[in-house]
């Protein structure tokens, strides 16, 4: 039943080769979200969710298994048409912001809309609305660097949506800011979440953000568990 979710991966497998052994990170992992959920994947350092997070947005390929976004099945796919659907369908959000040092924050949000053909009127438009529904659209016009770290990551949260994913994957998206803006971060992703309908999957290390999303899973020897946050 892949079709009923916006992400699906089924059977995921990836190994690495270690000398001789094959080290393996992810083993029969299955996983699946829904368009709207937001879902927290908490596993310890090295247990494999940044793989996984790579895996689920296509910039990487799993050893076996398979991928499927809004239901279609994304392994046999060629490269160009993989960045394609990267590009149209999955919006990704890291700990470090990786806004273009050289453009405004309004500029970084239009930049991906561009890509796919949007005018430069269209895209502004929509831009400063991101900006707006993210409390920074009086920082439109600066650049990255006369941001806050908050700031700099609203802007990442604008830019990865801007092209109206189905899917978000965030890797600590809130993991290199201090408690307080962390939360005010973490309301706003959530805000826009609720709001666009996006299927979202969330590393953290934070429990207190991860009880506050719909469900939890982790990484246990492979495969994709619940997870029970208290
Ligand atoms: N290209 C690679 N070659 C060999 N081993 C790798 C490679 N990439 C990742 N690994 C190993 O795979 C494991 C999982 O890495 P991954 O980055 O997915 O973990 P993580 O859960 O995201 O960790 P962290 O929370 O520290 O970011 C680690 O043991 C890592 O050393």
């Amino acid at each position: 039943m892949a079709e009923s979710f916006a992400l699906r991966l089924e059977q995921v497998e990836r190994h690495y080769k270690q000398g001789d052994d094959r080290l393996t990170i992810l083993d029969a992992a299955d996983v699946g979200i829904s368009a709207g959920e937001m879902v927290a994947l908490v596993a310890p350092s090295g247990a494999g969710k940044s793989t996984l997070l790579h895996i689920a947005g296509l910039l990487e390929r799993p050893n076996a298994g398979e991928v499927y976004i809004d239901g279609e099945a994304c392994g046999s796919l060629g490269d160009d048409r993989r960045t394609e659907m990267r590009r149209r369908s999955i919006g990704f959000v890291y700990q470090f912001h990786h806004l273009l040092p050289e453009f405004s924050a309004l500029e970084n949000v239009m930049l991906p809309q561009m890509i796919l053909g949007r005018s430069r009127a269209e895209a502004a438009e929509r831009s400063r609305e991101l900006l707006d529904y993210m409390r920074i659209g009086k920082r439109a016009d600066h650049r990255p660097a006369e941001l806050s770290g908050g700031e700099q990551q609203r802007v990442a949260i604008a830019r990865a949506v801007a092209n109206a994913p189905h899917v978000l994957l965030a890797d600590e998206p809130t993991g290199n800011l201090d408690p307080t803006t962390a939360g005010y971060v973490f309301d706003a992703l959530t805000a826009l979440v609720r709001q666009s309908g996006v299927a979202a999957l969330i590393a953290t290390h934070n429990h207190e953000l991860a009880a506050r999303m719909d469900r939890a899973v982790t990484i246990d020897t492979g495969k994709v568990v619940p997870l029970q946050i208290d």
